[in-house]
């Protein structure tokens, strides 16, 4: 049996404990090495540090100054900052039931239903049931389904492309809106069009949502309590926001269940029209099916209304924005290197010979791969995770962590880490080729262990076929010559998103 620390219980037996260790186990934080950190000020600690315009650049800034795990403090909590992918990995796949805890914290809570979301909740009997039929409803409905929703939205991309008729265009909402559409129709059986008032009102707020809850004036009331007292309008738009999201998946929640109702009964009426009758094998049909019955009777494996109903919106946030973010990315780092673009369609044309791309054909498209993982690499959309909490006393690093400290994985630090990756800060997709030196074990773009990112397969196969069918029918040119190529620097919140660029779309000849 291996322990959290990697030892084996054999191993634990026949070794003599030497002085230090006997010493550590018996005061483990005095003898721990104290963690290095910046000077923190009276009352406020640390809070300055994080309160800059690029976290994770700036987090990543102080990893060099004071290695790779450093401490911050913040009002009464202290956050520990992992910059190295060996670090993390050590942290959250090694280590994994030391650290897959969630902090609580006010605004959490008021964002997750009382922290009942597979995000936001903490580590508990209950989370493990919820991941887990959350999990398997997804790889049921994805080996099912997945492959042929994406190929459908990536045609309707490609046409919403062709009717720009080479127009220089910002691209960043018709990404968001196929990103959703995979999500809508693997949840509902449903998709949207840009211009319906359904999918600009959900997008809307969940935007909102995730924009104000990464804001200073929002974080600060967890680590100050008593700015909870004063009026704080951002905040209250955030309640406001939260209300509207709860309404509107009750509403597409309410709308499935009569539609699945009648589809039962035998009554296809105009919607099962629509739809193809297909919402049976959904994610929302599978998650109804693990409700608890109505009179709370306890069976083994069962969601609650509220988890169910966080489980959609943990899906729609973590599947749209992410996903979405990311094309915006590889179109800028490929506009800034347009033989890296042709030489992609180069592979795509004489690999796939006229056929359109499937997931399968990935081992036999090394060069897009490589591309992919390199956007991936400089720019992990989730730069900082979703922040881990130490559930029990335990150690990384060799330094002491103590139950309750908040551990920020600084995926964006690991992905720059001069000790790993030459030239970190270069788009260089050859250094994933054959021996390139890019290593795919420190490349963590969706985390790892208990808490690796939930959609992660889906989000692979997304980034892997959409590109594969932009790139083959399109060279993406800049929107014209005075204007700049789109920043690379981006804009950090919960989602690290590019900024707003145009770009031309030029059908490629067949
Ligand atoms: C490029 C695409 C994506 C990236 C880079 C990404 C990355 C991440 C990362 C870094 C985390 C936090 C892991 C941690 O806490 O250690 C996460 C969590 C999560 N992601 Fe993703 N994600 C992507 C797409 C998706 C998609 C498409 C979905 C849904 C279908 C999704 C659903 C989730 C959920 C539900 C969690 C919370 C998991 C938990 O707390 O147990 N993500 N993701």
């Amino acid at each position: 049996q291996t322990n959290t620390d990697g030892s084996t219980n054999s191993q634990t037996k026949a070794l003599v404990p030497k002085p230090r260790h006997f010493l550590s186990s018996l005061f483990p934080h005095s003898v721990s090495p104290c963690l290095p950190g910046p000077p923190p000020l009276p009352l406020l600690g640390n809070i300055h540090e994080l309160t800059r315009d690029h976290l994770p650049l700036h987090l990543t800034a102080l990893a060099r100054r004071y290695g790779n795990i450093y401490r911050l403090y913040c009002g009464n909590t202290t956050m520990v900052i992992l910059n190295s992918s060996e670090i993390i990995r050590e942290a959250l796949v090694k280590k994994w039931s030391d650290f897959a805890g969630r902090p609580h914290s006010y605004t959490g809570d008021k964002v997750s239903g009382g922290g009942q979301s597979i995000s936001l909740g903490d580590y508990s009997e209950e989370w493990k049931t919820h991941r887990r039929l959350a999990h398997s409803a997804l790889q049921r409905c994805t080996a099912d389904s997945l492959h042929s929703i994406i190929e459908k939205q990536a045609l309707h991309l490609k046409q919403v492309l062709l009717d720009y008729n080479e127009k220089a265009v910002d691209l960043s909402e018709d990404f968001t809106v196929a990103a959703s559409n995979v999500i809508t129709t693997l949840t509902f059986g449903k998709s949207y069009n840009k211009s319906s008032v359904e999918l600009q009102e959900l997008h809307g707020c969940l935007n909102e949502i995730v924009a104000l809850w990464g804001s200073p004036w929002i974080t600060a009331l967890d680590s100050f309590p008593l700015l909870r007292w004063l009026p704080n309008p951002p905040f209250s738009r955030l309640m406001k926001e939260v209300a509207r999201r709860n309404e509107l998946i009750r509403t597409h929640l309410e709308e499935f269940k009569v539609q699945t109702e009648c589809l039962n009964k035998g009554v296809v009426g105009k919607k099962q029209q629509k739809t193809g009758g297909k919402e049976e094998g959904t994610l929302a049909a599978s998650l109804l099916r693990c409700l608890e019955s109505p009179d709370g009777t306890a069976q083994k494996m069962t969601l609650t209304a509220i988890r169910m109903h966080m489980t959609i919106v943990d899906l729609l946030i973590g599947g749209t924005e992410t996903a979405a973010a990311w094309l915006s990315w590889a179109i800028a780092f490929l506009l800034h290197r347009p033989e890296v673009q042709a030489a992609v369609h180069e592979e795509l044309r004489t690999v796939l010979q006229g056929q359109d791309p499937r997931y399968s054909d990935r081992h036999r498209l090394p060069y897009l791969c490589a591309v992919i993982n390199e956007v991936l690499r400089l720019r992990p959309v989730a730069p900082l995770a979703v922040p881990h909490k130490a559930s029990r006393d335990s150690r990384i690093a060799g330094y002491f962590i103590p139950k309750d400290t908040v551990i920020i994985p600084n995926l964006f630090g690991a992905h720059h880490d001069p000790e790993v990756w030459s030239d970190p800060y270069s788009f260089r997709p050859e250094r994933f080729l054959d021996r390139g030196g890019g290593s795919l074990r420190a490349l963590m773009p969706f985390g790892g262990g208990a808490r690796l990112c939930l959609g992660e397969s889906v989000a692979k196969m997304e980034l892997f076929l959409f590109t594969a069918y932009l790139l083959r029918d399109f060279q993406f040119m800049p929107a014209s010559q005075e204007e700049p190529l789109p920043d690379l620097r981006g804009v950090a919140s919960v989602v690290l998103k590019a900024q707003p660029y145009r770009v031309i779309a030029r059908p490629r000849a067949k």
